[in-house]
């Protein structure tokens, strides 16, 4: 059955490697827009569904993978920055606070009306760390396009504290999730990825998790 990773997220399509099907990759055409009033969850689910529907109306036999992150606090959602000021303001409300992460799977197959989601939510504790690294991690540029401007696999880790719930999901694909979909859609993959999170480099995230 042909998969396609309705993303254009170069972290998505490592994670979903890791469960070792071939797939396609496509970009999705859909405008996310931030709707004030609905939860961030239920935003989330919907993003990711609305990414999955946009690749599934061209590829209707296709088992279609679709996947939004958010970050929430005060009820508020966080998307990507599109400047440093922006990713600046960002990460000026996470310090030394905690948020969630709500990171959602949909997959669809257009020709069998199968459509399921899924969410996965991450609390991250944030270091209350100094101006001085704030301006150094803006610098370093990896905020843009990162929901809640930081990547937790790269060196925003270091203003991170400690987290509870799936590393995968803070990434932005939760894994576990999507394999327990597609397995649904009748593909054989490993739904239990204990295992991953004994290798490299999700081992490091054991102290975290
Ligand atoms: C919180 C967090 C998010 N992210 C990324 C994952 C997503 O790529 C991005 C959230 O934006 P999304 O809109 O979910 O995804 P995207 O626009 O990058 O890709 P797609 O084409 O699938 O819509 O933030 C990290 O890489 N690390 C993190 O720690």
């Amino acid at each position: 059955m042909r998969v396609i990773l309705a993303s254009t997220s170069p972290r998505r399509r490592e994670l979903l490697a890791l469960l070792g099907l071939p797939f396609e990759v496509q970009a999705p055409s859909f405008d996310e827009r931030l709707l004030p009033g609905l939860p961030v969850a239920d935003l989330a689910v919907e993003f990711a569904c609305g990414k999955a529907r946009a690749v599934a109306r061209l590829a209707p036999d296709a088992v279609v993978i679709g996947s939004d992150t958010l970050i929430e606090i005060d009820q508020e959602a966080l998307g990507k920055p599109e400047t440093i000021a922006d990713a600046r303001g960002m990460l000026r409300k996470l310090k030394g606070r905690r948020h969630r992460i709500h990171s959602a799977v949909a997959v669809c197959v257009s020709d069998r009306r199968f459509e399921e989601t899924a969410l996965s939510t991450v609390q991250v504790w944030m270091k209350p760390f100094s101006d001085a690294d704030l301006e150094a991690y803006l610098a370093s540029g990896e905020s843009i396009g990162k929901a809640g401007a930081y990547a937790i696999q790269g060196s925003g880790v270091r203003l991170i504290e400690r987290i509870a719930g799936d590393y995968t999901a803070a990434v932005g694909l939760p894994l576990s999730e999507t394999a327990v979909l597609l397995e649904k859609c009748g593909l054989s993959v490993p739904t239990d990825l204990r295992h991953l999170y004994r290798s490299r480099p999700y081992a490091n995230w054991s102290r975290f998790a």
